[in-house]
């Protein structure tokens, strides 16, 4: 066989093989990744060569083949591209590729674990576990020769005639013993399926194909149905719940650009700070964090995104600044805002069954990116109290949602779920016009509806619309910014004060003792404050507007809006729950039969000898009974609470059985 040239790669570094080995040390995995790359490349060269008219034989189907000996420690690469010819082996091996190694040696060895991709290391990977590497090689061009190329990391190499016929290229790795396990047939599917499953060449092992081949983001949207999406996503991530929609990115200008992003389900596990995105180059894996690239506030999506334009060969926080990095991060955000406009005027169904987790999305963007804000704010919704009981007449399965439009029209759409009938939602804008009349620039709102279920239903039965801001973003973040940026609109919970609009004239101001010039009010006060001896408690009195005075509450527990924010604010900085506060308004509804029984009851107490009234210690007992109902209606009782006050229903029961 003849040699055709030995000699010295011209590497300015001696021995740079240490130096490669212990900064890319962890990494050394991606050869694999570098080598079918490579082979991929050469495939398509050769397809556009065919496709000039400069190769006249037949292009075979692409494809790569991978074969390991684990006694020899082995492992080849072969690919049906263009080959290399001896000249282009010397240029492009020898002078190119070793050159292009140095570069990337001297210029990343401190930073290379830092390097998101570590793309750029190419053919010269392969001697990171490789104690020789061969290249068996023939050129499509006419009459070329096939050709050898050896060395074993030394800088020297040899160059000999080979006897190959298939026109493509073979490389060949003879592992170093410490890295035996690419010889392994398990390992290498792994990697495979790791770094190349979405390579758009077919690459075989052993006879089978090893990777899934077809990468559904290079497709375009119009050709894909949703099954071939969802069918993606169980791929993806298997044993996951289905998404609950997903946007397609696809430009070529100013930036090439290709993904899939899924909004998944926000399960409480799911820990929203670590992104699921999975970033690929021409479809070849390159990392499982997209941090650098996709607004924080979107971490949670999941998919693919695929760009030859993110540079890949820069440090983690230089990526960060980078300016197309920036323009890409901007795009993604635009498309999900277009996204959400076009299911919200075209599919509101899906965009209201879908809002609970995707409206967490939407609004921690609006508090972290003003142009985002500006993109979705008219789309924001809302659960409301609004057409409750409408919904509640329609026929099942049909549900009720309110229009586009604002005014009372409604639509009725099929409930594709048909289990849980979709409540009614409304944008913050169209509650604002419609309750300009009753109570301009206020919105009243529901963070707990099981805790302030009898606040909501005093409201409805009033003809006044609560809005539910209940999930945790919206009592924590969302609300505080709210009325940052609407300044003219006033946001009261349902429990922090009566509106004027439920509360009446008081009938209970005239003074009802002239000895003392004591009112009525004075006097149910008094008692409250006797019986339950808490100073923290605020006791106030109010006539609750009603047509029915057995259905609202005889007291309620009051929360004043600034003094909870405050406590709530605390907490979150401590990284506490929020203790009920003990301060806070005993609100005695005058207007209920029950406080007006407690007044006749307490006139009539007379007092023994021994100072006890039989009378007065049932009037204290209601009292305490009617203030641990209101309470209940707010919280859960400890186990102390709940044993008072379950001693104390059975000694009423028992005295009222008595009577
Ligand atoms: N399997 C192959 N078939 C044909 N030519 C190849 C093959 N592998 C490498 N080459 C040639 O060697 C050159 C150098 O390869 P190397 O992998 O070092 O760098 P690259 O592919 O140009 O860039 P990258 O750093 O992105 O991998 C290639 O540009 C190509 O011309």
């Amino acid at each position: 066989m003849a040699v055709l040239e030995k000699g010295n790669i011209t590497i300015h570094t001696e021995n740079i093989f240490p130096i490669i080995k212990k900064s890319l040390y962890t990494d050394h995995e991606i050869f694999l990744r570098e080598l079918i790359s490579n082979g991929v490349d050469a495939t398509s060269k050769l397809k556009m060569a065919s496709l000039a008219g400069e190769s006249t034989g037949e292009v075979p189907e692409p494809k790569i083949t991978i074969a390991v000996d684990s006694t020899k420690k082995t492992l080849s690469v072969t690919d049906n591209g263009i080959g290399m010819t001896a000249d282009e082996v010397k240029k492009y091996i020898n002078q190119v590729a070793f050159s292009s190694a140095e570069d990337f040696i001297t210029k990343y060895e401190k930073s290379a674990s830092d390097l998101i991709g570590h793309f750029g290391l190419g053919f010269y990977s392969a001697f990171m576990v490789a104690k020789q590497v061969e290249i068996d090689t023939l050129s499509y061009k006419e009459g070329a020769t096939a050709v050898h190329w050896s060395c074993d990391g030394s800088p020297e190499f040899e160059l000999i005639e080979s006897e190959r016929k298939a026109v493509g290229t073979t490389i060949t790795l003879h592992l170093q013993d410490e890295e035996g396990e690419y010889a392994e047939i398990p390992r290498v599917k792994q990697l495979v399926k790791t770094y190349c499953d979405f390579i758009p060449v077919k690459i075989v092992l052993d006879g089978e194909q090893i990777n899934r081949q077809r990468a559904i983001w290079k497709e375009s949207p119009q050709s894909l149905t949703d099954e071939d999406y969802l069918e993606f996503y169980r791929y993806l991530y298997p044993f996951q719940e289905a998404p609950l929609l997903w946007v397609h990115l696809n430009t070529d200008y100013p930036f090439l650009l290709n993904g899939i992003l899924y909004f998944p389900k926000l399960k409480p596990d799911v820990d929203v700070t670590k992104g699921q995105m999975k970033l690929f180059c021409n479809q070849v894996f390159v990392s499982d964090s997209c941090e650098e690239i996709i607004p924080d506030f979107l971490m949670p999506l999941r998919g693919v995104l695929d760009s030859p334009d993110i540079p890949l060969n820069v440090s983690r926080s230089a990526l960060t600044s980078d300016r197309t990095v920036k323009r890409i991060a901007d795009f993604i955000t635009k498309k999900i805002g277009a996204k959400l406009k076009s299911i919200y005027n075209e599919d509101r169904s899906k965009y209201i069954s879908s809002w609970a987790d995707v409206g967490t999305f939407v609004k921690y963007g609006c508090i972290k990116d003003e142009k985002f804000r500006k993109q979705v704010e008219d789309f924001i919704i809302y659960r409301t109290t609004y057409g409750e009981d409408a919904k509640a007449e329609a026929e099942a399965p049909k549900v009720e949602i309110q229009t586009d439009s604002g005014d009372d029209a409604w639509e009725s759409v099929d409930d594709k779920e048909n289990t849980t009938p979709s409540e009614p939602y409304t944008t913050l804008q169209e509650y604002l016009d419609r309750n300009k009349e009753k109570h301009e620039n206020k919105v009243f709102y529901c963070s707990d509806p099981s805790t302030q279920g009898t606040y909501v239903e005093l409201y409805k039965n009033q003809g006044l619309e609560v809005l539910f801001l209940d999930s945790f973003i919206d009592t924590n973040y969302f609300v505080p910014f709210l009325e940052r940026e609407k300044t003219d609109v006033q946001f009261s919970r349902v429990d922090s004060e009566l509106d004027d609009t439920l509360v009446e004239e008081d009938k209970a101001q005239e003074i009802v003792d002239p000895a003392t010039n004591k009112t009525r009010n004075d006097i149910i006060k008094e008692i409250f404050e006797k019986a339950l001896d808490k100073p923290q408690v605020n006791i106030k009195t109010q006539a609750i507007k009603s047509n029915d005075a057995q259905g609202t509450p005889p007291a309620m527990v009051l929360l004043p809006e600034a003094m909870r924010r405050l406590q709530e604010m605390t907490a979150l900085m401590q990284e506490k729950t929020m203790d009920f506060p003990d301060n806070h308004i005993l609100l005695i509804n005058t207007s209920h039969p029950l406080i007006q029984n407690i007044i006749d009851l307490n006139k009539g107490s007379i007092v023994d000898a021994s100072g006890n009234s039989s009378n007065a210690e049932f009037v204290n007992m209601m009292c305490l009974h009617i203030y641990d109902l209101a309470l209940m209606a707010q919280k859960a009782f400890d186990a102390e609470g709940m044993k008072a006050f379950v001693e104390r229903s059975n000694k009423v029961l028992t005295q009222l059985t008595q009577k």
